[in-house]
């Protein structure tokens, strides 16, 4: 079931068009991610299709209805926003703010009741977040601020779950969880969540489709594998210099290497050994002279006249391998 849609939405600023006309949609049960560079105009798409600034053309529907036009008690009921910006009320602990997320539902009087009590207790669970409660929100960290924040929009109990790089002053072991936490909840809760992010390597892994804005403001929609092959990440970073490495689903700096080399053996040596030989600017070629053999002796390099050196670890063999010396030896090996 659709959750957000938006028909020829135009993005901008003081009327001004920065990115559109989009037709896009997010059903209940999708984690979606919004990627692109600095000044693409992830913030700019988000605020647009949250309702916090105006379109500059068309139309985005929540729930089947003009979000734009929807009273904010109402919007508030069905879509939460977690925005990077600093939170006020620095002053109250965690628990009080992420019943914050109770607002919209609360009466004249404002007083939680004892279901309202436990929406938020079961949001702080959800959002790992439940050591928290009794902290002051003055004293904690960005990442256990983050959590919080996390609590107050599910205690919202949303069907729209919005965050703005929510992930970015984390650490990797709390982007990753952050992740997780926000697949779960669209795959088991039902959500239609979107995240802007800058991080490529986890929004591959973890998003269900991408929303990848690139250096002409196009967007492009697919599932992370579909824009892989299609091409489109590589493209899309091609621009900044960088490579998308379609093996392994990362970008690299520069060009691939230059150097030759046959890499023989198999499982998990092997597999660190393709990364370091590719540090050491070199490409796997099955037809190369120069031969690497990664087995449980070692790191076995030889030229085709069978002369071999053996290197304990990898940090010893790309060390051999980028030393101008030891690498001219090695291409000098008799064929
Ligand atoms: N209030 C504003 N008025 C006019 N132009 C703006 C305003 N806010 C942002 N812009 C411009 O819109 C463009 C997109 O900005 P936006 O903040 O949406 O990008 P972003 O993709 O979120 O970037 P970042 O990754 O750096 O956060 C930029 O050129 C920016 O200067």
């Amino acid at each position: 079931m659709t959750v957000l849609a938006t028909t020829g939405l135009v993005a901008g600023h003081g009327g001004r068009p920065l990115l559109g006309p989009l037709d896009l949609s997010i059903p209940s049960g999708r984690f979606v991610c919004l990627l692109g560079a600095n000044g693409a105009g992830k913030s700019t798409l988000i605020r647009t299709l949250c309702a916090m600034q105006a379109p500059v053309a068309g139309q985005v529907h929540l729930d089947s209805e003009p979000i734009h036009a929807m009273p904010a008690a109402r919007r508030a009921r069905r879509l939460a926003v977690v925005l990077t910006e600093r939170v006020d009320g620095t002053l109250m602990r965690g628990y009080e703010l992420a019943s914050m997320g109770r607002y919209p539902y609360l009466g004249w009087a404002g007083r939680l009741s004892p279901e309202d009590h436990r929406i938020v207790h079961e949001a702080l669970a959800s959002a790992g977040a439940l050591s928290l409660a009794e902290r002051l929100v003055a004293e904690m960290s960005d990442g256990e601020r983050q959590k919080i924040m996390i609590a107050r929009a599910l205690a919202q109990q949303p069907r729209l779950l919005v965050l703005d790089e929510a992930t970015a002053f984390l650490d990797l072991p709390r982007r990753v969880g952050t992740m997780q936490l926000l697949l779960d909840l669209a795959h088991r809760h039902g959500l239609a969540v979107l995240l802007s992010t800058h991080d490529l390597e986890l929004a591959l892994r973890y998003a269900d489709e991408l929303w990848l804005i690139d250096g002409q403001r196009r967007l492009h929609v697919g599932a992370p594998e579909d824009l892989a092959i299609d091409g489109v990440l590589g493209a899309s970073f091609a621009a900044d210099g960088l490579t998308f490495d379609l093996e392994r689903a990362e970008l690299r700096v520069g060009p691939a290497g230059t150097r030759a080399i046959r890499l023989e053996g198999g499982g998990l040596r092997a597999s660190w050994a393709a990364r370091a030989l590719e540090r050491a600017g070199y490409v796997r070629d099955p037809d190369a002279a120069l031969t690497l053999r990664a087995d449980a002796a070692g790191y076995t390099v030889a030229g085709e006249g069978g002369a071999a050196t053996c290197y304990p670890t990898l940090g010893a063999l790309v060390e051999a391998l980028r030393t101008p010396s030891s690498a001219a030896a090695f291409a000098r090996e008799p064929r």
